[in-house]
């Protein structure tokens, strides 16, 4: 292969102050967790390569293991590499493709990961993940498969249900998607038509789509990829409405792959991204499923129709839960890539002179340049870190939740709502400024980035529109201020209500002091949250009434929870940079990139921290 790297990117790389290797072992979880990850790919492309010689393959091996940074454009020369060489007919770039070829050639690659993935015994979550996500850069038809139906079987689902649907999904016996939008709503769960009648006779659910609103619209593999729904409805028993319930229903024949009886379902069409997922609508004629294909780990319906309510109605919300934490994981290496991308590439293209008559320069010795990535690098290692402080949180409320204890619910739904939120939005913001530093290149397919733009700005709407997620954690901050307003002992999370004071020790011409930039956010969330719950108050003053008033004080409610998120983000950066172990030219650095991300932050909302003084 004897790829020679760019001599402008052999200089910058050898300008390094640190050594990627730490940084590279933390960011993946040690050197193990990294070797693994390194492995998988060149494992699989020596096997679908089958004239790669095996000196080509060590030099990718070493190029893994050189430069993280550097992996995505390695990946991407690999997969061409692959393309040539791959067994059956080859891997193509999709980007060519009728939406139709796209979807059968990721479908085609999804399906050959899926099985080298049980060849191989990947048990691992994140191994999977990185393995599908070489052979499957865009949207993988499976993805729902993957996530939210595992997920909903898992947290719905009693033991017997698990025993007896897990090992289905895991062998790819079926083929899941989770069914709960509809054509009429997303967003307010309360309003989906869909109803789930039990029929005490035969002890079946008769599942129906009574109006064309009431049309599931939107879940992936819908179109064409699924066989099994977790499908969510309102449940009517004994003449009552009981609230959403998921369901396992069969949705095409697992040999000929034909819809059952009862059962219209199709592609929604062409999408602004995710091109190669089958998005889809489900039209259900009085489906019957049998009683026991109710998921009731919380709650259940009886043989003879009495329903047993769950502990808590918000259980039946958990597997959005769950999602939002990948997607506010993921947010972070998405930006991360395009970052990647248009660094190198910022460091090989020259255009136009600094000193006229110097020759044209690397456009990365440009300021402007510099500022427009250097920050989305650091936001997306707060992105990262964020997400790995969020999952300490996000793992002990779940391990209390599995024993009974849910009284952390409310504080993990505001996190994961609020974070999803802020991660997706500040992932687009950055995608969106790496494709334009790249000039009209960043707007060529080829450069990866604008795919990754249109398929992952969805997450600001799928999983919870971004808006309405923040306003979801402005309920839990809202309460939090009243209680502080009271002198009530308040969450951990949030006690900074009650505490944060800005007094500031950092004088304009000194090197701002790391405390001090905690301080500030958390001391402008406290602002804007206290700020919020009084617009609320003052609207209740006037005379409104509780939704009235809420409605009044959305816009500032949705800043508390985006001004909580980022005080969230800054505090975790700057803490687990300083607390990492790293060797001190490591950790210098990485407090410069924690002081670059926080300044940089102030400038944009310099509104909310000039208020606070
Ligand atoms: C950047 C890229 C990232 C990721 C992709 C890359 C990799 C991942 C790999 C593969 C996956 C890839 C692709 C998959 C693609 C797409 C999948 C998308 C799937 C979906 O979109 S599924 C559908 C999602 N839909 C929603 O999220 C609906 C949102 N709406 C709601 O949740 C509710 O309607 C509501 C919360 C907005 C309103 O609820 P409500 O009507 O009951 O009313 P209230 O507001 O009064 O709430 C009542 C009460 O309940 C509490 N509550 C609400 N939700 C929860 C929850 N989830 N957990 C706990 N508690 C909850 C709420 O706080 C209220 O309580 P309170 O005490 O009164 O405040
Ligand atoms: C790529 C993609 C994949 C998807 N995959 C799935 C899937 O697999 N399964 C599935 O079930 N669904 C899926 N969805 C659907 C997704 O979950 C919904 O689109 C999402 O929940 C938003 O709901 P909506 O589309 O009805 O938007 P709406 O809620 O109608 O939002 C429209 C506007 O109304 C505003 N709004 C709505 N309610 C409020 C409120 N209470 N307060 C203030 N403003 C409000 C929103 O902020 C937004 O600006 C997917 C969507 C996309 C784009």
């Amino acid at each position: 292969m004897g790829k020679s790297v760019n001599p402008d990117l052999a200089k910058a790389r050898s300008q390094a102050t640190f050594d990627p290797a730490n940084l590279t072992n933390y960011l993946y979880g040690g050197p193990e967790k990294l070797r693994r990850k390194r492995y998988l790919p060149a494992f699989v492309f020596k096997e679908l390569c089958t004239e790669m010689s095996l000196t080509d393959l060590c030099l990718i091996f070493l190029g893994l293991l050189t430069h993280v940074s550097d992996y995505l454009g390695l990946t991407l020369s690999i997969e061409n590499m692959a393309a040539k060489e791959y067994k059956e007919e080859g891997f193509k770039s999709t980007d060519d493709m009728s939406r139709e070829e796209a979807y059968e050639e990721s479908m085609r690659r999804a399906v050959y990961t899926n099985k080298r993935v049980l060849q191989l015994n990947l048990q691992d979550q994140e191994e999977q993940y990185y393995f599908r996500e070489i052979f499957v850069p865009g949207a993988n038809p499976f993805a729902l498969h993957y996530v939210m139906f595992k997920d909903a079987i898992n947290t719905q689902g009693t033991e017997d249900q698990i025993q007896k649907w897990l090992p289905l999904a895991e062998t790819y016996a079926v083929t899941g998607t989770y069914a709960q939008t509809e054509l009429g709503h997303g967003t307010f769960l309360r309003g989906l038509e869909t109803t789930a009648e039990y029929d005490v006779q035969r002890e079946e659910f008769i599942l129906n789509t009574p109006t064309i609103t009431s049309s599931k619209f939107w879940p992936g593999a819908l179109g064409k990829t699924a066989n099994v729904a977790i499908l969510n409805a309102k449940l009517i028993t004994k003449g009552r409405n009981c609230g959403m319930q998921s369901f396992w229903v069969p949705l095409r024949h697992l040999e000929t792959h034909q819809p059952l009886p009862g059962i219209t379902v199709g592609d929604i069409g062409p999408k602004f991204g995710y091109h190669t997922s089958d998005n889809g609508f489900l039209q259900l004629n009085r489906v019957r499923i049998p009683r026991e294909n109710m998921l009731m780990r919380y709650s259940k319906v009886l043989q003879d129709g009495t329903f047993v309510p769950p502990e808590n109605d918000r259980l039946v919300y958990v597997p959005m839960t769950q999602f939002r934490f990948v997607v506010i994981g993921r947010s972070g290496w998405t930006l991360a890539k395009a970052v990647t991308v248009a660094t190198r590439y910022s460091a090989v293209r020259r255009q136009s002179e600094i000193t006229p008559g110097g020759g044209e320069v690397q456009i990365l010795d440009f300021q402007t340049q510099q500022h427009k990535l250097f920050t989305q690098i650091a936001s997306a290692y707060a992105m990262i870190i964020a997400a790995k402080a969020a999952k300490d949180l996000y793992d002990s409320a779940f391990s209390k939740m599995e024993k009974g204890n849910l009284e952390d619910l409310p504080m993990l739904h505001a996190l994961t709502s609020s974070m999803k939120a802020f991660n997706t939005w500040e992932m687009a913001t950055g995608v969106e400024q790496c494709r334009m530093a790249c000039g009209g290149h960043g707007y060529l397919l080829a450069s990866g980035i604008p795919q990754m733009y249109t398929d992952m700005v969805s997450a600001c709407t799928y999983e919870g529109e971004n808006t309405v997620m923040c306003l979801q954690a402005a309920r839990f901050l809202n309460k939090c201020q009243e209680a502080a307003n009271k002198g009530e002992r308040l969450p951990q999370l949030t006690r900074f209500l009650q505490t944060s004071r800005l007094n500031i020790s950092s004088s304009l011409d000194q090197d701002v002091d790391l405390n001090d930039i905690i301080a500030a956010y958390e001391f402008r969330a406290a602002t804007v949250i206290s700020e919020a719950n009084a617009r609320l108050n003052a609207g209740l003053a006037m005379g409104k009434s509780q939704s009235e008033a809420w409605n009044y004080a959305s816009q500032l409610l949705v800043k508390a929870a985006l001004a909580f998120s980022h005080w969230f983000t800054v505090r975790a950066l700057i803490e687990n940079m300083r607390g990492a172990g790293f060797d001190n030219s490591t950790e210098t650095l990485l407090l410069q990139l924690a002081k670059l991300y926080a300044l940089d932050g102030m400038l944009r909302y310099s509104g909310d921290f000039r208020k606070v003084g």
